[in-house]
């Protein structure tokens, strides 16, 4: 008798602790109460009813001025800044849900290590081992010059240092035995002290001698989520990462990308199943094919306004100024970042021969377009994952209430009545969630 193969992939949303959604007629008071959670609380527990396996809050740390040399088109925007801190909105999250898990950014170029080694413990355990961090490297001098450096240290030297500090951080959470805490209390004995190590971690970037002060988190080490896309970025996910969030465009490109992580994985004796690729999409639902494409013109109509608000938000990610350009001629060849590096030559390759108006106006962030009914929806989906392999996919769009049940309440149930995603978590950790299937 032979096994049925199971088909199910993973699915997780992308959000910004920011008010996300303010322009839209959906956003009720979202606008101007985003920054006390209550939103974000009700926006988790339908993704928990839905049995997503988690939440990434994304972040940086700046108030960008590239765009035009002034902070006022991103400020305008209030898409980079006001942003809350992702970890701590993590910790609210988690304590007003039971299954599903959170990843919270923290940069690995800002933080110290023994610092994030000891936040993410903690809020692993206050979850239960629902957490996860997001390990970037930063991509701006703006937030460079926030923590006293001149400028951001050189694109792949980052990533050295990350390497670096992936190690220390795992070093500080294994810096305590499991069965450290004995609580004996014949001996009058809390913790074996012979159970908690000094790490005397010696690097050449970062030095710390712990050990921790708090027990080893409830998942060993927390999850890890990456996002990097360039060489130096994909050995070190391939490396160090249980979840990656990609953007390759169309299915090829997904295939190869995902190939190519399974491949350095294995290079990097791990084993490729033990790291989930997700794909971004950003999905158009209606109750019929053609009301969802009238949807998506309607949303592609303000092609001007959807311009400006990608450039902005690009000149803070890569430190590019996108306002010099002449819109009506192709991106110059000597537009380079210290940032985003593989996003800008994603982009350079998509825009070849169109002006960056043409470019700006058919790029889209998502891998794939998703657009009509939930079935359909659920047809592309499921297509997608037949050719590339796995592992799924990370949903980036609106986070106003009507936006996210037309997915958890349409998509998803479809999703679920083709055995294609989880209708019940297994386990009670992320890492399970992760490694289900
Ligand atoms: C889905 C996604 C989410 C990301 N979230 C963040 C983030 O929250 N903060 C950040 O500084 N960078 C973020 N990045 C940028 C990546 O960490 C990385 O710098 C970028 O993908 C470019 O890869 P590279 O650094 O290898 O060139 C994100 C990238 C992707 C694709």
């Amino acid at each position: 008798m032979t096994t049925p193969v199971d088909q199910r992939f993973h699915l997780a949303w992308f959000k910004s602790f920011t008010p996300h959604d303010w322009r839209s007629t959906w956003s009720g008071s979202e606008e101007r109460d985003w920054m006390n959670g209550d939103s974000h609380v009700d926006f988790l527990q339908a993704l928990e009813r839905a049995r997503f396996d988690f939440l990434m809050l994304e972040d940086s740390l700046m108030v960008s001025d590239t765009y035009a040399g002034t902070a006022e088109a991103s400020l305008a925007q209030g898409g980079y800044a006001p942003k809350g801190d992702p970890a701590l909105l993590a910790s609210m999250l988690l304590s007003e849900t039971r299954r599903i898990g959170v990843i919270a950014t923290m940069s690995s170029t800002f933080v110290p290590p023994w610092l994030l080694a000891r936040m993410s413990a903690t809020i692993d355990h206050l979850s239960g081992g629902r957490f996860g961090w997001n390990c970037v490297t930063s991509s701006e001098n703006r937030a460079a010059q926030n923590f006293g450096m001149d400028a951001l240290p050189p694109h792949d030297e980052r990533y050295e240092r990350a390497h670096e500090y992936v190690d220390l951080v795992t070093q500080l959470w294994d810096s305590w035995e499991d069965g450290a805490v004995v609580m004996d209390e014949e001996s009058n004995t809390y913790v074996d002290h012979t159970k908690v190590h000094p790490i005397h971690f010696e690097g050449r970037w970062h030095r710390s001698r712990g050990p921790l002060n708090l027990p080893r988190p409830p998942q060993g080490h927390p999850v890890i989520c990456q996002a990097g896309g360039s060489p130096a970025g994909k050995a070190f996910a391939a490396g160090n990462a249980d979840v990656l969030l990609s953007l390759p465009k169309g299915l090829a490109d997904m295939k190869r990308y995902r190939d190519d992580i399974r491949d350095l994985a294995e290079k990097a004796g791990r084993d490729p199943d033990d790291i989930k690729v997700m794909y971004i999409i950003s999905p158009i639902l209606a109750d019929t094919d053609d009301e969802a494409r009238e949807i998506q013109a309607a949303m592609n109509a303000n092609v001007e306004a959807g311009i400006k608000a990608q450039m902005v938000n690009w000149s803070a990610t890569m430190e590019i100024d996108f306002s010099r350009f002449d819109l009506d001629r192709p991106l110059p060849d000597d537009a380079t970042t210290n940032g985003h590096q593989s996003t800008l030559s994603t982009f350079r390759r998509f825009a070849a021969g169109r002006t960056l108006r043409e470019a700006f106006t058919a790029y889209r962030t998502e891998a794939i377009e998703v657009v009509g009914s939930p079935a359909t929806a659920a047809d592309t989906l499921q297509e997608a994952m037949e050719f590339v392999g796995g592992d799924g996919f990370l949903v980036m769009g609106p986070t106003n209430r009507r936006y996210v049940h037309e997915i958890t309440e349409g998509l998803v149930p479809e999703l679920q009545r083709r055995g294609l995603v989880r209708t019940e978590y297994a386990g009670a950790q992320l890492r399970d969630h992760l490694r289900e299937f």
